[in-house]
C-alpha cells in the first residue's frame, strides 16, 4: 500500500509542494504515488490509507483548472457520508492573504473531505504567500503533523519517523543523446500557450524618472485571432525565459561547456519517478542549454527544498555542512536571512557553492530547480478598438538589495527587453474583474499600472453610443514622468479622469487622500435613479473590498440627479 499525494495547482506550487512531499515520503520507506487531482479516480479513495491534498486557490476564490472535475465528483449528493471512513487524509491549501477568499479551495476542500467521513490526520494547513518565509511558515508545522499521525497509527509499515537528510533520491529524469534538437514547446493538452509577436516595446516613463514603464504591444498571427480573443479585464498568461544574466552566473558555476549545454537530448522520465511530466517536455529533443534558457527558473529565490537536494548531493563537507543548516527547520532564520531577505537568486546560490555546483549533473538539475511559471497580466487594450493586438503596461521591477547586483523581476524584465519580432509563449485567462453593461455608470481607481484593465474598458466603452458616463481616478508620482495613456484620456468624451500626482507639490497627496477628497466635496451623480453606479478598484494598496463596499453605498446615496458633469 503507498500514500497517495494529490495537488491541484494553477502556477506549478502545489506541484511542486507535491513533489518535496514525495521526496521526503520515499527517504521516510513509504512507497508514494503524485498525481494531480483530475487524473485521479475518486473512486478509488476510500481504498487508499492515506492521501494528503495540496491545492491551491486562483481566481477569486476558485479551484485550480487541474482539479475542477475531481472536485465536480466530490460534491455529487449521491455520495454517502460514510464514503472515506476508511481514508486518513489531510489538507495543505496554498494561498494568499491579501485576496479576500484566502485559501477558499483548501478550505472546502477539507470540510467536504470532513462530511465524507475521512480521517484527518492533522488541521487543515494555510500556507500564505505573504508570510515572512513563504509557504514554509505553514507547510513544515503541517507536514510535521502529518508525518508524526502516520507514524503514530502505523498506518505504513516500516516508516521511519526521523530521516537522514544526505540521502541521495534518484533523479527524476534522465537525458539521452538525440540526433537533432528543437526549442521547447509549451505545449500541454489542456493548458495550451501559443506564440505572440511583440511588435513595440515602448518606454512610457520621462527618460529621467526612477520607473522604466513599458506598453509592449504583441500582433496576434490571424490563425490565433480566436486562441487570443479577449474582453476587457482580461488577463494574459505569459511564459518567460531566464534573462542573459543568471544564464551565465548559473553555467559558469556548474561549469557546463558548450558541447554539452548544445548537445540535442531526449529527456526522459526515470521509471522509479511515477508522475507522469508534461508532454512539452518529454516529447520532442531538445538541448540543456534551451532548458536552462526556457524552463527551470534560475532566478526565484531557492526554497528549503532546494536547499534539501542540493545538500544532499553536496561532495564538500564545509558546503554541505552549511546547506545542511540552510534546510534544517531550524536554521530558518539562517535561510530567511541568507535567500529571501536579500532576495538572492538560484543561479547566485549555485555561485556561492561552487564546489558543489560543479558536481550537479544536468539530469539532478531538473530535480533541483522550479520550473518557470507564467506571469499575468491585465491587458490594457481594448478588443474593439486596437483589433488584432494585444497591448500590455509592465513597470519593470528593479530594486537595490544589499547584494551589489540589482534584483530584476523576471518576468518584468523579460518584457520590457523584448525586440519587435520576438516570439512569446502566451494565452489568454478570463480576469476577475466582471464589469457591468455599458448602461451602468463607472467609477474606476487605478493607479500606476493599475490603470491597465481601466483603459481596456473605458476606451471600449468609447466607441458605444450608448456607454454611460464614466469617472477614472488615477494617481501617479507628476504630470511629467508618469501619467500615462495623457493623451488618450483628454480625447474621451464619455469618461472623466481625475488625477492625483503624489510629487506635484510640496505635500505629497496619494490617490485615496484624493479619491476620499472628491468623494466629500463633489456631489456624486449618477445617470438615472435606477441605476446603480458601480466603483471598480483596481490597488493593492490602501483599499480593501469592504472599503468599496463601504464607499459604493456612499456614491449609491449621492448618486441621484441624470448629470455627471460638475463632479
Ligand atoms: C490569478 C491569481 C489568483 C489568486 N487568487 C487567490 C485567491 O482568491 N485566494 C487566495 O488565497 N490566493 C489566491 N492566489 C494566490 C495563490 O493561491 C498562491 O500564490 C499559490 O501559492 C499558487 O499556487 P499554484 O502555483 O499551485 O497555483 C491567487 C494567485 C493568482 C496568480
Amino acid at each position: 500500500m503507498s500514500l497517495l499525494i494529490l495537488y491541484g495547482s494553477e502556477t506549478g506550487t502545489a506541484q511542486d509542494v507535491g513533489e518535496s512531499l514525495r521526496r521526503e515520503a520515499l527517504m521516510r520507506n513509504l512507497t508514494v504515488r503524485l498525481i494531480s487531482m483530475d487524473e485521479y479516480d475518486l473512486h478509488s479513495l476510500p481504498n487508499e490509507k492515506a492521501a494528503l491534498l495540496v491545492c491551491s486557490t486562483t481566481g477569486q476564490g476558485e479551484m485550480p483548472p487541474n482539479m475542477r472535475s475531481f472536485w465536480r465528483s466530490m460534491l455529487r449528493k449521491s455520495i454517502p457520508n460514510d464514503f472515506l471512513t476508511n481514508t486518513h487524509a489531510a489538507v495543505l491549501g496554498l494561498g494568499d492573504s491579501s485576496y479576500q477568499k484566502f485559501n477558499f479551495a483548501g478550505k472546502r476542500l477539507f470540510r467536504r473531505l470532513e462530511q465524507l467521513g475521512a480521517r484527518m490526520l492533522t488541521q487543515l494547513g494555510l500556507a500564505d504567500d505573504q508570510h515572512e518565509i513563504g509557504i514554509d511558515g505553514a507547510l513544515i508545522p503541517w507536514k510535521e503533523a502529518v508525518w508524526m499521525r502516520l507514524y503514530e497509527e502505523k498506518i505504513f509499515e516500516n516508516m521511519k519517523l526521523e530521516v537522514d537528510p544526505t540521502t541521495v533520491i534518484p533523479s527524476k529524469f534522465i537525458l539521452e543523446p538525440a540526433s537533432i534538437s528543437e526549442n521547447l514547446n509549451f505545449h500541454e493538452e489542456d493548458q495550451e500557450y501559443r506564440l505572440l509577436t511583440a511588435e513595440e516595446n515602448r518606454r512610457v516613463t520621462a527618460d529621467d524618472h526612477f520607473q522604466d514603464t513599458r506598453l509592449v504591444r504583441f500582433s496576434v498571427d490571424d490563425k490565433d485571432s480566436h486562441f487570443f480573443s479577449y474582453n476587457p479585464g482580461d488577463v494574459l498568461m505569459v511564459w518567460p525565459y531566464n534573462n542573459d544574466e543568471s544564464m551565465q552566473i548559473a553555467i559558469d558555476a556548474l561549469q557546463y561547456s558548450d558541447d554539452l549545454l548544445d548537445r540535442p537530448v531526449h529527456i526522459r522520465t526515470n521509471d522509479r519517478y511515477l508522475n507522469p511530466p508534461p508532454k512539452w517536455l518529454v516529447g520532442d529533443p531538445t538541448t540543456l542549454r534551451s532548458c536552462l534558457r526556457r524552463l527551470l527558473d534560475l532566478q526565484t529565490i531557492p526554497r528549503r527544498t532546494f536547499f534539501e537536494v542540493f545538500a544532499s548531493l553536496a561532495v564538500d563537507e564545509f558546503e554541505k555542512r552549511r546547506l545542511l543548516e540552510l534546510a534544517s527547520p531550524q536554521g530558518l532564520d539562517d535561510l530567511l536571512a541568507y535567500a529571501n531577505r536579500v532576495r538572492r537568486t538560484t543561479a547566485e546560490t549555485f555561485r556561492d557553492f561552487p564546489v558543489t555546483s560543479k558536481s550537479i549533473s544536468p539530469e539532478r538539475l531538473f530535480d533541483l530547480l522550479k520550473t518557470i511559471r507564467p506571469r499575468a497580466f491585465s491587458i490594457a487594450s481594448s478588443p474593439v478598438v486596437q483589433g488584432n493586438s494585444i497591448e500590455l503596461l509592465v513597470a519593470k521591477v528593479q530594486y537595490k538589495s544589499r547584494l551589489s547586483d540589482p534584483r530584476r523581476g523576471l518576468c518584468s524584465t523579460f518584457l520590457s527587453r523584448l525586440k519587435p519580432g520576438d516570439k512569446v509563449f502566451s494565452k489568454i485567462r478570463p480576469g476577475t474583474f466582471k464589469f457591468p453593461p455599458v448602461e451602468v455608470p463607472l467609477i474606476c481607481i487605478g493607479p500606476g499600472t493599475g490603470v491597465a484593465p481601466f483603459r481596456s474598458l473605458l476606451i471600449s466603452r468609447e466607441r458605444n453610443a450608448s456607454s454611460c458616463q464614466s469617472i477614472l481616478y488615477f494617481g501617479c508620482r507628476n504630470s511629467k514622468s508618469d501619467d500615462y495613456f495623457r493623451e488618450e484620456w483628454e480625447k474621451c468624451r464619455r469618461t472623466k479622469v481625475v488625477k492625483a500626482y503624489s510629487r506635484d507639490q510640496e505635500e505629497k497627496v496619494f490617490l485615496t487622500q484624493w479619491f476620499f477628497y472628491c468623494l466629500q466635496f463633489s456631489d456624486l451623480r449618477a445617470t438615472s435613479n435606477d441605476r446603480t453606479t458601480k466603483c471598480w478598484g483596481n490597488t493593492g494598496m490602501d483599499f480593501g473590498e469592504e472599503c468599496f463596499d463601504f464607499h459604493s453605498g456612499f456614491l449609491r446615496r449621492h448618486a441621484q440627479s441624470s448629470d455627471w458633469s460638475d463632479t
